[in-house]
């Protein structure tokens, strides 16, 4: 254990180095400083009063009373300015680490795999790693550079015992030694807790998120559940606090026993020094500045022990850090974009040859064989039951995930050979679980096509597009509940603006997984009719589950246990007399007795 706390923490101050070497040395040059500062005090102050006591007895002159005292003021100075001096390179420290560390970090999530993100091990890490490693890894710098300070102020403090006795070193050696072992055995059992309570840490963090989420709390709120979870909560953390005290009192008795030691070191020199007075061995400044540092070191010790446990454990989070950076950024080493040129002209557009999937670490294969073609120009409607894997074939076609088995072709060329870029520009998409971002009017419409971002016009355009009835005009207004003055949507004001986005994309080709579910009959009706004016004789791909919206497009694919078991049009369909025909029937009865009801 302690092996590995020592390598993180060289780990953490080399990482730390590459981004801010400058201030890496600035600070330990302060640490060191403000190391010796006791030891010198205790020093000063010890020749300060021989000084004075000579002066009075007439043996010492007053220059020399004055320049120990001088020496003093300025240690004591320098002490009460480091804290300063410390804080503003920390502050320093932190902001480097932020631009630049935390650059890394966002990009390396940009170059993993989506499907990487399904690995358990992987959550683990991240979980483990939090929102901020800059600031853990900070934090190991500061805790290693004061422990390597305590050290050095320990080492100086025993120098001025060496002026008594050398015994004095030597018990403290062997005292401190135990002492060591003592502490890391008490932090051993400490981590070894932390360790096992990281599954019940997760569960609290997210039941308690449950209890303080807008959204959940309203629903949980809504059907009284929120007592149960309360509860639950309570219960998990009750278990968790019960663990961490008994182990706390266990692990007390380590470091009580390090105490007793150090505590019997320090009786034994009172009683010697006290001893050295009075047969004249010892002068009284002496006798002072060893009284002063043996309260010190008893201050150091006991600093050491806390730091020691700290440190461990931040190393712990470190470690989860360095396994994130090493995770693989593909699992499918097949995978390589080539940047292949799309030829729009060749046909078909999309083409699914026997594909097969099956999500990681799951073992039911969610697709099988699905095999289908679409034009360019084609509108098609991709209907099916609840998990019949419609939204995994928009994943597969995006690149979210990768096949099993079976091909997808683009324009004649293998997705695996066709570049992020290229496939954005060939085709744009929305998501039935789009992206509702805190942020302006404009930039929620603008990330359809960020480049657009300055661009009023098309902006606004978009929008009127997306939202005839002009819910929202002012393009800087914020939206969402983290800014003063956001404002909230409703869920069907949200799609109008994840619709916008498509509008702005202004991709030959759109996918749209449920782009209406949350609007209400006219606002769905409205936004087919603008949505065929724009799409024109461009192509594209919706899922729904409303057939009277599939019934308009060129052709219906329909998807059941993982494989497109019907193709064609609604009349077509209808005449088969398969799953679409009964659907339909089903779907329109419905409404029919609704109009008889309401007649
Ligand atoms: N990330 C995932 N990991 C594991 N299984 C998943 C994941 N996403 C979806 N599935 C499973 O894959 C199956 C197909 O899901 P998919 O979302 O593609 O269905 P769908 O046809 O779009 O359903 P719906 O109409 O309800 O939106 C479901 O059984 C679902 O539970």
């Amino acid at each position: 254990m302690n092996e590995i706390m020592l390598k993180q923490a060289i780990k953490s101050i080399t990482i730390l180095y590459k981004y801010a070497p400058y201030l890496i040395i600035l600070k330990f040059l302060q640490i060191l400083l403000l190391a010796l500062a006791t030891p010198l005090t205790l020093y000063i102050t010890q020749h300060l009063i021989d000084s004075l006591q000579g002066y009075i007895n007439n043996g010492v002159p007053l220059n020399q009373l004055i320049q120990w005292g001088a020496a003093l003021v300025a240690t004591l100075l320098f002490t009460a300015n480091s804290t300063f001096m410390d804080s503003m390179i920390t502050l320093r420290l932190r902001s480097q680490l932020n631009q630049d560390f935390m650059e890394e970090i966002v990009e390396k999530f940009n170059r993993m795999e989506y499907s990487c993100y399904e690995d358990s091990k992987v959550q683990d890490h991240l979980n483990k790693m939090g929102n901020h490693p800059d600031e853990k890894i900070l934090e190991v710098l500061i805790q290693t550079l004061t422990m390597i300070s305590q050290l050095v102020s320990l080492v100086s403090l025993m120098a001025i015992f060496l002026q008594v006795s050398g015994w004095f070193t030597v018990a403290f050696l062997v005292i401190f030694t135990l002492m060591v072992v003592l502490n890391f055995k008490a932090m051993e059992m400490m981590n070894g807790l932390f360790t096992s309570q990281s599954r019940d840490e997760r569960e609290l963090s997210y039941l308690g998120g449950l209890l303080s989420d807008k959204r959940s709390l309203l629903e949980l709120k809504v059907f009284g559940a929120v007592g149960y979870i309360q509860s639950k909560w309570k219960q998990k953390s009750e278990k968790v606090l019960k663990e961490r005290l008994m182990t706390t009192i266990k692990s007390h008795r380590y470091f009580a026993a390090s105490s007793f030691l150090l505590l019997m070191w320090i009786g034994l020199v009172i009683f010697e020094l006290i001893h050295g007075v009075m047969e004249r061995r010892v002068s009284v400044g002496l006798f002072v500045s060893l009284i002063g540092a043996s309260g010190s070191i008893l201050g150091i010790a006991d600093d050491l022990s806390l730091l020691f446990s700290r440190l461990s454990h931040r190393c712990m989070e470190i470690m989860h850090y360095e396994k994130f950076m090493q995770l693989p950024e593909r699992y499918n080493t097949a995978l390589s974009e080539h940047s292949a040129a799309l030829d729009s002209t060749a046909h078909p557009f999309i083409e699914f040859r026997d594909v097969c999937f099956t999500y990681p670490g799951t073992a039911e294969q969610v697709l099988k064989k699905v095999s289908f073609t679409i034009n360019q120009n084609e509108h098609i409607a991709l209907v099916g039951g609840n998990g019949a894997g419609k939204s995994t074939i928009v994943k597969l076609l995006v690149k979210l995930y990768v096949p099993d088995c079976g091909e997808i072709w683009i324009h004649g060329v293998p997705l695996n050979q066709i570049s992020q870029e290229n496939l954005r520009n060939s085709m744009g998409i929305i998501f039935q679980d789009y992206g509702k971002y805190s942020l302006t009017l404009r930039e929620n419409i603008a990330f359809g096509n960020i480049d657009k971002i300055g661009n009023d016009n098309d902006l606004r355009d978009a929008l009127t597009k997306a939202a005839p009835d002009g819910f929202l005009s002012d393009l800087e207004t914020a939206l969402g509940k983290i800014s003063e003055n956001g404002i909230d949507l409703s869920g069907g004001q949200w799609q109008k603006i994840a619709m916008a986005r498509a509008y702005l994309a202004d991709c030959p080709f759109m996918i749209m997984d449920e782009p209406t579910a949350a609007l209400d009959p006219v606002a769905e009706s409205e936004l087919y009719a603008t949505f065929r004016d724009m799409m024109g004789e461009k192509g594209c791909l919706f899922i729904s589950h409303r057939l009277a919206s599939a019934r308009f497009s060129d052709r219906i694919l329909v998807l059941q246990d993982g494989a497109i078991t019907e193709d064609g049009t609604h009349e077509h369909l209808i005449s088969q007399k398969g799953m679409y025909a009964n659907l339909w029937s089903k779907q329109s009865s419905w409404y029919r007795d609704s109009d008889d009801y309401e007649g």
